[in-house]
């Protein structure tokens, strides 16, 4: 897992289970130590430490003074866990990669002349959807996670025999619906009841 461009959701899967398996912390605060500021997770209690080399698919430090280890422990009773060192953009490692949704205004799917004004615009996925839920949601203060199923690859040449049409979404859509589901499912379970806790003041 050395500076790849992209790393799987069963790498990182890998990493975390591993460390999960070698601690019985459940950290509620990640904190990264950068240069000369490693040593607060010495301050730790209850410590379970390891170097990056031992953690499987984990980067290394090669910065000088970043000692390279996870740490585990309490800090003021929250169970934290602290990077004793970080990775840079100058050591190889990529930005962790980010998406930019745009919406289109349907009911017609993107015009292959549309696609390629969007892809040079930095877009990475198109729907026709979401963008006005999340605006509204916003305004209203509430805290949104927006998930969107990439059903299919936009069309973006006069070549391409492939095209897309919403009979080919709702077969993808319910391909993946478990998936989905089980993913919804394990949010709500995890979700904190008080995250909107700023709307009941305003009330
Ligand atoms: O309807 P939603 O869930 O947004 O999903 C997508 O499916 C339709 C296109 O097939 C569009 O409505 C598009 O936004
Ligand atoms: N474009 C716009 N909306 C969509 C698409 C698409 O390719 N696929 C599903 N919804």
């Amino acid at each position: 897992m050395h500076s790849k461009e992209h790393i799987s959701h069963d790498e990182y899967q890998k990493t975390a289970d591993w460390l999960m398996s070698q601690t019985k912390h459940r950290p509620q605060v990640a904190i990264i130590c950068g240069s000369g500021l490693g040593m607060l997770a010495d301050t730790l209690k209850c410590q379970d430490s390891f170097a990056y080399a031992d953690i499987p698919g984990f980067p290394q430090s090669t910065v000088q003074g970043h000692a390279g280890q996870l740490v585990f422990g309490e800090l003021k009773g929250k169970t934290c866990v602290c990077m004793q060192g970080r990775f840079h953009m100058y050591e190889g490692h990529s930005l962790c990669k980010e998406g930019v949704y745009a919406m289109v205004g349907g009911p017609n799917f993107e015009t292959i002349a549309e696609a390629r004004l969007l892809h040079r615009l930095g877009v990475d996925a198109v729907g026709m959807s979401t963008a006005p839920e999340v605006v509204v949601a916003t305004h209203c203060g509430l805290r949104v996670f927006g998930l969107s199923l990439i059903t299919n690859k936009v069309v973006k040449s006069y070549e391409d025999t492939e095209s897309v049409n919403h009979e080919g979404v709702l077969e993808i859509g319910r391909l993946r619906s478990h998936t989905v589901q089980q993913l919804v499912t394990e949010l709500i379970d995890r979700m904190e009841i008080n995250n909107n806790d700023n709307i009941n003041k305003s009330i």
